[in-house]
């Protein structure tokens, strides 16, 4: 939906002036014991003087900070594309960022409660989060804003938030925590970082804008002030909207198109495959509507899959790399043949490709929804590229979702020698807030 006018709240209205092109671009004074400059006021707002003064955007740098700013001459401005003014709502049945559309930016980062924190300070901690959360979702600025997105529209920002199995000992909520957290188990191929795995919180952020998306992720994580403390971090990216000829499914880092086969929203058992039951059923009660993200750092060892043919690449999935075809002919969203055999009397989607022993009908009808957002972190000291997917999916449980088809890829997935999973986590993802709600409350106040 485009982003619309707002409505501004008491806290903001005292910064005003700041967003109507009154000279500064930024507010005077300084948010009350952190010694940081205040910028509390609508991006919005800022965006129609920015819009009304055409260039001043650019005026700004070009002739040196707030000066230029102010003495820009107004001029008819394009405005936002749909890119920036993109909103995904907050509140709903299901968190943001599950079903979304992917987006270009992504950061994944997983909090431990501070030695002697507990439920009040997570209680107090959602609080905050929940509300920073809404604010940026809607293109308005966090309680104590650093300006980073300061020009950006919404750009599709979603914040999710998550539980893992260590949050429930130590808020007091051992009985709420639900079975299908027990930890994953380990599978022959792991190579798991216990420092860059799991964790007592887990926040995904997924923006179309890169500043917009690290705005999110620096308000959230100095807003954690003494409750919480960073346990890991992992940044992601995928295609900008409008970067291809016409909307098509993203590419991996191995060139592949990755996601065709997902689960569709239009299909009648996606929300029982994604989301734990709203009907009353669910169990426990707090995650009605909610669902399960598996988190993995995938590695793909890209020097060894480059040095592979197109065809025996193609031969590891069991697709075309060019347009994500079945091997067994048609388009990407044709059904494979998996019966058909070639000249030489062999299964033409090989019996270990990675997208015919993924299937849900290969594994008992197990099912999930990938969302993932390709790494890089630049290159190890041999010059090998740090990159590959942090595969994120989701499904009403692991149980009938990630497990038993990572079980079974374990066993002889074509895939597992040009990739290495690094670290994994397992998190609780509760259902949306409702207005006046934050995040978690029902569980945290079950
Ligand atoms: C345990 C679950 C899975 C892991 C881990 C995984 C890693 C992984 N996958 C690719 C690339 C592709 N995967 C594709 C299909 C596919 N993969 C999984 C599951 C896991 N993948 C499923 C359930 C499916 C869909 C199967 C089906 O129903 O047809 C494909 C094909 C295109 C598509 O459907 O998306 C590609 C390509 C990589 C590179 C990777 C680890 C780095
Ligand atoms: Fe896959």
């Amino acid at each position: 939906m485009a982003v619309d006018d707002r409505t501004e709240t008491a806290g903001e209205s005292a910064a005003d002036g700041a967003g109507t092109g009154t000279g500064t671009g930024t507010a005077a004074g300084a948010t009350a014991g952190t010694g940081r400059p205040s910028v509390e006021i609508s991006r919005r707002r800022l965006l129609g003087t920015v819009g009304a003064a055409g260039a001043g955007g650019l005026a700004l740098g070009a002739v040196g900070g707030a000066a230029g700013y102010a003495a820009a001459q107004p001029e008819p401005g394009p405005g936002l594309s749909s890119l920036g003014s993109s909103s995904v709502a907050f509140t709903g049945e299901h968190q943001p960022g599950i079903t979304t559309p992917l987006q270009a930016r992504g950061h994944l980062i997983a909090f431990d409660l501070a030695p002697g924190a507990g439920r009040k300070e997570a209680v107090a901690l959602l609080r905050r989060w929940s509300s920073t959360a809404r604010r940026l979702m809607e293109g308005r600025t966090a309680a104590h804003d650093t300006a980073i997105a300061l020009d950006a529209g919404p750009s599709s920002l979603t914040v999710t938030f998550g539980f893992g199995h260590s949050f429930f000992g130590r808020a007091g909520l051992d009985k709420q925590r639900p079975f299908a957290l027990d930890p994953l188990p380990a599978f022959s191929s792991d190579h798991l970082d216990a420092k860059r795995s799991n964790g007592d919180l887990w926040i995904q952020i997924g923006a179309d804008d890169a500043l917009v998306a690290f705005d999110a992720l620096r308000a959230l994580q100095q807003e954690a002030g003494d409750a919480a403390r960073v346990r890991w971090q992992m940044n992601g990216f995928n295609r900008s909207p409008g970067a291809t000829e016409k909307p098509m499914t993203t590419r991996n880092l191995m060139g592949q198109i990755d996601g065709t086969n997902n689960p569709k929203e239009s299909e009648s058992d996606f929300a029982k495959r994604i989301f734990v039951p709203s009907d009353g059923a669910a169990d426990p009660a707090w995650m009605a509507g909610g669902s399960y993200a598996v988190v993995r750092r995938i590695r793909m060892l890209l020097d060894d899959w480059e040095k592979l043919s197109l065809t025996d690449q193609e031969k590891v999935i069991g697709r075309k790399k060019s347009d994500g075809a079945p091997l067994t002919g048609g388009s990407e969203d044709t059904e494979p043949a998996l019966d058909k055999t070639g000249p030489d009397g062999k299964l033409v989607i090989a019996s270990d490709a990675h997208a015919r022993i993924s299937r849900p009908d290969q594994n008992g009808g197990a099912a999930m929804l990938r969302r993932p957002f390709s790494f890089h972190d630049g290159y190890d000291t041999d010059g090998v590229p740090e990159a590959g997917l942090l595969f994120v999916c989701w499904q009403a449980d692991p149980m009938r979702g990630f497990v038993p088809v990572q079980r079974k890829l374990d066993r002889g997935d074509a895939l597992s020698a040009f990739i290495r999973h690094e670290a994994s986590g397992l998190f609780a993802v509760p259902g949306g807030a409702r207005d006046g709600e934050y995040v978690g409350q029902r569980l945290l106040e079950s």
